[in-house]
């Protein structure tokens, strides 16, 4: 799409992308184009399909036909890494939160420069580092998944309903990481179901999901 780094190969391309949980089918003949530094933001009402197409985004189910193809990343000769935000966050809520953000670090690779100690400044809750997860409520648990995605130096993000269970400033805070994150090269899908929630700076292509034929 024109003035979207239309210069730069894309991180992730799908051609002809279809898929239904039944007969009726729910998307086909897809395209879709999504480049460095840009974001594609999914509307649509409840059971349009936001989570369905993520979740074929991020290969955790396979198309009926089509391809998802992810930019090869030249140093390990393998497709780009994502980072997957969904409905249910992961956490361990036995772990207190620096402990889950260690446990997933020692489970992927991380960003250099950033620690759990300072992802967890990033998004406000400094002083919870030993809080067991069990007592945070529902937004600062949303908190404690973003200073993972932080953490990761995937530069592909996937991020189902982003803004859901975040207070006015927690929704500012996901407006911001997106944005850094563009600017830092990196591209992000996310769902929402207005399309003014997302208000993160940069380019972004929308797709209606109550609009597709
Ligand atoms: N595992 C499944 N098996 C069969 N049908 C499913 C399955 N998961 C979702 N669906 C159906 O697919 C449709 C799309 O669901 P999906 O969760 O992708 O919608 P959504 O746009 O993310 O909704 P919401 O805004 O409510 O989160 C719904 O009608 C849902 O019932």
């Amino acid at each position: 799409m024109a003035g979207l780094n239309s210069e730069l190969p894309p991180l992730l391309v799908t051609r002809g992308l279809a898929f239904g949980y039944d007969e009726h089918g729910m998307f086909r003949d897809l395209d879709l184009c999504l480049r460095p530094g840009t974001g594609l933001v999914l509307c649509g009402s409840n059971g349009s399909g936001k989570s369905t197409l993520l979740r074929l985004l991020a290969g955790l189910l396979l198309p009926d036909s089509g391809s998802i193809e992810r930019a090869i990343e030249h140093t390990t000769g393998e497709p780009v890494a994502l980072a997957w935000h969904g409905h249910h966050l992961g956490l361990k809520t036995g772990l207190s939160v620096i402990e889950n953000l260690r446990w997933s670090g020692g489970m992927h690779e991380r960003r250099r420069r950033m620690t759990p100690a300072s992802a967890l400044e990033t998004v406000g809750l400094d002083g919870f580092e030993h809080v067991p997860t069990r007592e945070l409520s529902a937004g600062q648990r949303k908190r404690v998944a973003l200073a993972r995605l932080l953490l990761s130096p995937a530069p592909l993000w996937l991020l189902d309903e982003p803004y859901a269970n975040l207070d006015p400033r927690g929704a500012q805070l996901v407006d911001r990481l997106i944005g850094h994150h563009l600017r830092n090269g990196g591209s992000v899908v996310l769902s929402v179901h207005r399309p003014d929630q997302a208000a993160f700076e940069g380019p972004r292509q929308l797709l209606d999901l109550d609009a597709l034929p």
